[in-house]
């Protein structure tokens, strides 16, 4: 049925730039997020400015970008060559304005439509553009894309260059917070690509001499190498590649030094080169996933006007490398076919080293195939209707879905009927599933990954993420672990985590893992209430509700009502992502906590003891009402 509104002239609109980004910011910068995840868009505004200072490195102007982030501020100067000043403001808020159309040297870049500082100045709630150029200087300051002041030119002794200021602007990115080490691993990213560029940021030097050498050495610890890291250089291509100890494949791509978190057609040809390459070598045909088992490798292409099959450039969709190239492909695999095996010839200990990780990998495939097809089988029934899985009808691996809403799909994983029963009644049935666990799952801390077959449950798990033969087919953005704040329910969080750190590292390390923050108390009166996650934020809201109000503490997640969680898992859900930062070996981890009682293990729950003190209140008049949450049985 149509609906009864007239279309008449003043039905059309025209939005001009700055409206339109702040209608749709989305198609500008993905996800808009809290900055809780990698590639949310606060990121990306990050990244706008960062790149076109890059660009002016890369055409020879500048070694150097000074960056400084703190919560709420982002400040990123560079020694290129400035913008020409009669064009600042244009450059920054006219769309479509820009200096890389016609230069060839920009063909290699990841976009040159002129729009990605206006993006960044549109979002932010302050936003200043300086540009240095000869001794002058010219300023200009934006609020929300809306020019404030426009200073006359002025002299200046700072040396050419261009800085650009900016806060996010908080109506658009809700609460959001930088977390460190995902700009720190941004700016390593930047760093690795552009070898000889030196970023200082918050302090810290960012320099890179080798490359994606030195990418790999960040990301693998020198004990569970293999052999040595081989590192392979060609024109518009650098390849790193080693084997580690680790379960799974561990990939890091990049694409006109963007870095494409969903791989995309490079990476692609390279799994596939690199099998073919090994086999030729050894003349034998090993099974591919035999080959690939455990590698850590980084690929970097450059390519001309790369297509990519997601808005927010993280999956390279192009064939081939440009319009007159060879296709992808052939790039990819000829150069490892030559470089690679010349490199294998001329390393006989590295050649010999991967043969012994490629016949363990076999061995071990052997060794659990039997249990496999049983548990698969047991699986396959048991998905008919997974009696532990309450899926939800989006899924991240399918390809006919909006982005938003593949972005979207979380599986949280929980213990107990009670907690299931509450999120399953209030989450979001197009994108939020439920996996719920009976009791504490398995410690399987050194096992082998016999027992992720052998234990039902963690077959199941495998299966609903679909992660059994690597991670590409994951059917969740998220996953995250929802256990209820005491100790048991940190016990089992720490169990659930060593499972995926254990068998599943490359889940963790591309940023799937999380954990659900609930509140710990509700504090209200009969005009507000308050949620508060921590004591500190109970004292404030008892403080502001004053004395008569009613406090509850929530003991588990099963106490809070459907009515209530639905918004800690809505609008104003928390997540906290499992973050691995280089200073974390898995394997010494795991050991730690989870491995034989030792000595350092006492001391350190010795020192970390703390005792749960009885709420005390200012007013002893005042009444605790706990577990008053009851409507879920
Ligand atoms: N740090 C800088 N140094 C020199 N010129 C710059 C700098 N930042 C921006 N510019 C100029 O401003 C123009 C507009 O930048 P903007 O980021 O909006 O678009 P772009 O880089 O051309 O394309 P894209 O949409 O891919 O980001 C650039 O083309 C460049 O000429």
């Amino acid at each position: 049925m149509a609906a009864n509104v007239k279309y008449t002239e003043d039905s059309i609109k025209s939005l001009d730039w700055r409206e339109h980004i702040r209608l749709r910011p989305g198609m500008y910068i993905g996800k808009l997020g809290d900055g809780s995840a990698q590639d949310d868009g606060i990121y990306v505004l990050v990244k706008e400015v960062i790149d076109n200072s890059i660009d002016e490195h890369m055409m020879g102007y500048g070694r150097t970008i000074d960056i400084k982030i703190s919560e709420h501020r982002v400040e990123i100067r560079d020694y290129g060559r400035g913008i020409p000043l009669g064009k600042v403001i244009d450059c920054v808020s006219k769309i479509n304005t820009g200096g890389k159309y016609d230069s060839g040297a920009f063909q290699k870049s990841v976009g040159l439509n002129g729009v990605g500082t206006k993006a960044v100045n549109a979002l932010s709630e302050y936003f200043k553009v300086q540009s240095y150029r000869d001794g002058e200087t010219k300023v200009a300051e934006f609020e929300k894309g809306i020019l404030l002041e426009d200073r006359k030119v002025e002299r200046t002794s700072e040396r050419n260059g261009t800085k650009v200021v900016f806060s996010p602007d908080s109506g658009v990115f809700k609460n959001y917070h930088f977390i460190p080490e995902y700009l720190e691993n941004q700016i390593w990213n930047y760093a690795f690509l552009n070898s000889g560029l030196t970023i200082n940021f918050n302090g810290t030097k960012y320099f890179s001499q080798n490359g994606l050498l030195d990418l790999l050495d960040r990301k693998v610890d020198e004990d569970s190498r293999r052999y040595p890291i081989i590192h392979l250089k060609g024109n518009d291509i650098e390849i790193a590649i080693t084997h580690s100890n680790q379960y799974g494949e561990e990939y890091y791509s990049f694409v006109n030094g963007q870095y494409t978190t969903q791989g995309g057609t490079h990476l692609a040809a390279f799994r596939e080169a690199i099998v073919k390459t090994v086999r030729e070598f050894f003349k034998k045909d090993y099974d591919a996933s035999d080959i690939r088992q455990s590698v850590v490798a980084s690929i970097a292409v450059r390519v001309q006007e790369p297509v990519f099959e997601s808005q927010t450039k993280t999956k390279l969709g192009s064939q081939s490398v440009g319009p007159d190239g060879p296709t992808l492909r052939t790039f990819v695999n000829d150069f490892l076919k030559n470089e690679l095996d010349n490199y294998l010839h001329k390393h006989p200990d590295t050649a010999n080293a991967l043969l012994k990780r490629i016949l363990q990998s076999e061995r071990e495939r052997k060794e659990i195939s039997g249990i496999k097809k049983l548990a698969n089988e047991r699986a396959k029934k048991a998905n008919l209707h997974n009696k532990k899985l309450r899926d939800c009808r989006v899924h991240y691996d399918d390809n006919k879905a909006r982005d938003e809403d593949k972005d979207q799909t979380m599986l949280f994983i929980t213990e107990g009927d009670s907690a299931s029963g509450s999120i399953t009644k209030s989450r979001d049935v197009q994108t939020q599933a439920v996996f719920s666990l009976r009791g504490k799952p398995l410690n399987c801390f050194g096992m082998t990954k016999k027992v992720v077959y052998e234990n039902e449950e963690f077959n199941l798990l495998q299966h609903a993420l679909n992660i059994e033969d690597g991670i590409e087919g994951l059917r969740y953005r998220k996953i995250v672990i929802a256990t209820d704040a005491d100790v048991d329910g940190m016990h089992i969080r720490l169990l659930i985590m060593t499972y995926f750190l254990q068998f599943f590292p490359d889940l963790v390390k591309n940023g799937h893992l999380y954990i659900l923050d609930t509140p710990l108390f509700r504090v209200r009166n009969k005009k507000e209430t308050i949620y508060c996650y921590t004591d500190e934020e109970r004292q404030r809201a008892i403080h502001n509700l004053g004395k008569s109000a009613e406090i509850t503490r929530f003991k588990g997640l099963g106490e809070i009502s459907p009515e209530e969680f639905g918004k800690f898992i809505g609008d104003d859900i928390k997540l906290e992502p499992i973050i691995l930062n280089k200073e974390t070996k898995i394997a010494d981890l795991l050991n730690f906590y989870m491995g034989k009682n030792t000595p350092d293990r006492q001391n350190f729950i010795i020192d970390n003891l703390k005792i749960e003190k009885d709420i005390v209140f200012d007013d002893p008049a005042k009444k605790v009402v706990e577990e008053e949450e009851t409507e879920v049985a």
